[in-house]
């Protein structure tokens, strides 16, 4: 399987934790605060970025490692190829991440090339009813899972946006030409990122297209670029808007602004006014879809963190039913293992207490 012989050292509560014999469905049981989140979120650093929790480094370093921790794993990529990832810190550089795959030093990103990680956590289920600027974060997310080089147009247009927001908040008048430039830059960074977040739009609407209606409440997905998706529209769109945001103080158009709705197909009622459970379904059938399309050849891994909680009993065997047709391991956690008995007698299950795991079934 996947992801096996995962190792935590000194990582938030736990000292020392060893997962052996992961199947396809892997199961981690434990009251609230036993540490089951935390190993989720462990596996999630064998990715590139932050992790699911977008935690700074020192804080997930647990109080006996001397301000550091680490992470490792055996990726199996074939029948009997294995690769040995490994992430954690230094006391010596306590806030940069180091990762090594099969023992020498390696960028995060290079993790990206191994295999593919998504998940689901109680944290995103307001997501429809947060601000847009978390939705485009998740979309941005989803993106960069697909194409890394989508972080790389994303932190283009971020800097250009910045610096044309430090001009416009100044008191003396901006130079034109050094206007021009700066927005030549938002523009070619900010097409980009407007492109890819259509992309993974439209492959992720492609991909839900065969879900039924029900029980996953296929979600509609559509991406409202308000100031044009081109280079040329953007450069025009800004240049136009000079005096405006100059009296602002800042840019008011432009990627940065840009919406993901999310509609129930079944009912054309956007998510945020759907149920708890309509909107955790809706999340399921993307994080799902998504899972499909980024592994592309590489193992997936998928982390579901309390994901049975808001599902009714059709929604949730139907869930585990897709699991099971999908390539990807799958963790999941619970307080308890009543809500998983379709999946009991073929899945590793591991007992969370205290920062410690011991695997029961
Ligand atoms: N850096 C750290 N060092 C030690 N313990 C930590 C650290 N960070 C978090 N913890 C502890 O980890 C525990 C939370 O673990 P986690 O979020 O994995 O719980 P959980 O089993 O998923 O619980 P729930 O069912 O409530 O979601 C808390 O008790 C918290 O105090």
């Amino acid at each position: 399987m996947a992801l096996d012989r995962i190792t935590l050292s000194t990582f938030r509560n736990h000292a020392a934790t060893r997962l052996d014999g992961a199947a396809h469905f892997n199961l981690l049981v434990g009251e609230n605060g036993a540490g089951k989140t935390n190993v989720l979120e462990a596996l999630s650093l064998l990715a590139p970025g932050r992790g699911l929790r977008r935690a700074p480094l020192a804080e997930m370093a647990g109080q006996s490692g001397g301000g550091t921790f680490a992470i490792s794993a055996t990726l199996r990529t074939g029948d009997d190829a294995t690769v040995q990832l490994g992430t954690g810190t230094q006391p010596d550089a306590p806030a940069r991440r180091v990762v090594q795959i099969n023992g020498a030093g390696a960028s995060a990103l290079a993790l990206g090339e191994w295999l593919a990680i998504g998940w689901l956590t109680p944290a995103m289920d307001r997501l429809f009813a947060d601000t847009a600027s978390a939705r485009r974060r998740y979309l941005d997310r989803l993106a960069v899972a697909l194409d890394p080089t989508h972080a790389r147009h994303a932190s283009q247009y971020e800097a250009a946006l910045r610096e044309r927001n430090r001009l416009l908040a100044d008191a003396a008048e901006p130079d034109p030409v050094w206007l021009d430039s700066i927005e030549a830059q938002m523009a070619e960074g900010g097409a980009a990122l407007a492109a890819g977040r259509e992309g993974v739009i439209a492959a992720l609407s492609a991909a839900l297209a065969d879900l039924p209606d029900e029980p996953f409440a296929r979600p509609d997905l559509t991406y409202v670029a308000g100031g044009g998706t081109s280079a040329d529209a953007l450069r025009a769109e800004w240049r136009r808007g000079r005096g405006r945001d100059r009296a602002a103080g800042r840019t008011l158009t432009g990627p940065h602004r840009d919406e993901l709705n999310v509609q129930m197909a079944a009912k054309s009622m956007p998510a945020a006014q759907c149920s708890t459970g309509e909107q955790k379904a809706m999340l399921i059938a993307i994080t799902l879809a998504h899972a499909g399309l980024a592994a592309g050849g590489r193992p997936g891994v998928l982390l579901l963190d309390e994901v049975a909680a808001h599902l009714d009993p059709l929604r949730r065997a139907a869930l585990f039913e897709r699991l099971r047709a999908g390539g990807s391991q799958v963790w999941l956690t619970g307080t308890e293992t009543a809500p998983f008995a379709d999946i009991l007698d073929e899945a590793a299950v591991w007992q969370v207490a205290g920062g410690t795991v011991e695997r029961v079934a």
